[in-house]
């Protein structure tokens, strides 16, 4: 009987080599100081929302402005004040972008239109989407004994060689960064890192006395991007094409995830009134009543905001669905071989709602479910992946979750958008766009605390 193994979508040296760095970064003790970042930026979050109106008001610019700037802060650090537009010119940048890569999901690497119109890859490409987009829809075509026996199989398996084929061949992480605007906001970026590093080095060599604690904390403070360079060997690591690579890996990975996140949260909660109370009389409890800001040490404390936050991440997975390819046979547990070089769709949608694990209510939104989850249902609870290539920010997606909705609850009270109210009968209608998105634009209705 052959051993079962991981899949993995990539033998790529270049991507074992950068996550090694990632996890030294990800592991170090400056990637808590990122959470003085979110508390700040979670404030000017409410400025935002205080000034969004009346009536039905998307959630999303708030949100999507909220984690574009948190990231580009945490890999970035001061140096972003003297890029003013970054953020906004970032935000528009990566939306569209996404837009495409979303459309083009499986052929990324044929970013260029003018070549990809002329293969005839794109033909067969068009077809091949409609093929997987429909296996992806239809829960039916899951079981393999059926889908296997549909002229649709070996369609999709013509399908599957040419994008694997191409998969194989390219370093995603490059085209990314060549395909998005924004290049010289990027590079002027990593160029004032270096200076202020090389400032910072100086400083340090004449010994300059700190005024004050806040000046201390600041001194100590190592923005992403800093680490990234300290890490590789400073001038001898990475070179800026690499660096600037590696800043959108983490600026995509981290912002529109999120975003995408506090807004499903948003919209459920302005559903589920009585859930949203829960979560309010939470926050009122850790604060007694004072108006203190909230702050990163007040987290371990919002248990039912966290079982929120999961519960969203359950039913509306950020990433729906990820892909890996075989690198050898695997027989799975039925005993079906999976073969070589087969590309596999791995559906955390699918898995988030099976009954068999979350029960008959599993499509309900109900909180409740995290605060007594069983082992079996934390294994099948993967919005951020697994394995080899699980996600790096994953602490930091839940603590800015939490933040940003935990700072909503306690200024605003969530109602359901006016003609855009979803139930256990009309659940939220959604679309792909690299992220999960809300077809109606996350809309809901903010109305102040006394
Ligand atoms: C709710 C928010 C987030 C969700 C749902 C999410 C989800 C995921 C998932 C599913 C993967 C794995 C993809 C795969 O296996 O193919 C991933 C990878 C990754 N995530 Fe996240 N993520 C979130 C936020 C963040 C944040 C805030 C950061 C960084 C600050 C981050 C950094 C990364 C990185 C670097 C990887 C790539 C790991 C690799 O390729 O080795 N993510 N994320």
């Amino acid at each position: 009987m052959r051993r079962r193994r991981c899949f993995a979508t990539t033998t790529q040296e270049i991507w074992r080599g950068r996550r090694k760095v990632l996890c030294q970064i990800f592991g170090s003790k400056y990637v808590g100081q990122s959470l003085r970042v979110l508390e700040r930026r979670s404030t000017a979050l409410l400025r935002s929302l205080a000034g969004a109106g009346a009536g039905n008001v998307s959630v999303w610019p708030h949100f999507s402005a909220y984690t574009m700037r948190s990231a580009l802060e945490m890999i970035f650090g001061e140096n972003l004040k003297a890029e003013r537009d970054a953020s906004e010119q970032l935000l528009q940048a990566f939306g569209e972008y996404a837009h495409n890569l979303g459309a083009r999901v499986c052929q990324v690497w044929l970013y260029s239109d003018a070549v990809y119109r002329r293969l005839p890859v794109h033909a067969r490409q068009r077809r091949c989407k409609s093929v997987v987009w429909r296996r992806l829809d239809n829960v039916w075509l899951y079981s393999d004994a059926v889908y296997r026996r549909l002229p649709v199989h070996a369609r999709h398996r013509r399908c599957k060689g040419v994008v694997w084929r191409r998969l194989d061949n390219v370093s995603t992480r490059t085209a990314w960064a060549r395909a998005l605007p924004g290049v010289a906001v990027q590079q002027r970026l990593i160029a004032l890192t270096k200076q202020s590093m090389a400032k910072k080095r100086l400083e340090q060599q004449q010994g300059a006395s700190r005024a004050t604690d806040a000046d201390e904390l600041d001194a100590e403070y190592k923005p992403l991007m800093e680490l990234m360079i300290e890490l590789t060997g400073g001038d001898n690591g990475y070179t800026d094409v690499e660096l600037r690579e590696e800043a959108v890996v983490l600026v995509l990975a981290a912002s529109d995830t999120t975003a995408t996140a506090a807004c499903f949260a948003s919209v459920l909660l302005a559903n589920h009134p009585r859930e949203q109370h829960r979560v309010y009389e939470e926050i009122q409890e850790i604060l007694g009543g004072s108006e203190r800001p909230l702050t990163a040490e007040d987290l371990p404390n919002l248990k039912y905001l966290d079982a929120v936050v999961k519960e969203t991440l359950r039913l509306y997975p950020s990433k729906p669905f990820t892909m890996r390819k075989c690198t050898q046979d695997i027989q799975l547990p039925s005993g079906l071989v999976l073969p070589k070089g087969c590309g596999v769709v791995l559906h955390f949608w699918g898995m988030h709602r099976d009954p068999r694990c979350w029960g008959a209510d599993a499509d309900q939104f109900r909180p409740e479910r995290f605060l007594s989850a069983t082992p079996d249902q934390l294994a099948a609870f993967m919005p951020f992946g697994h394995g080899p290539r699980y996600c790096l920010g994953s602490r930091l997606a839940l603590s800015s979750l939490k933040l940003s909705l935990a700072q909503l609850a306690r200024r605003f009270r969530l109602a359901p958008a006016a003609g855009y109210g979803c139930s256990a009968a009309e659940p939220l209608r959604v679309s792909y766009d690299i992220t999960l998105k809300h077809v109606h634009d996350f809309k809901v209705q903010l109305r102040a605390r006394p």
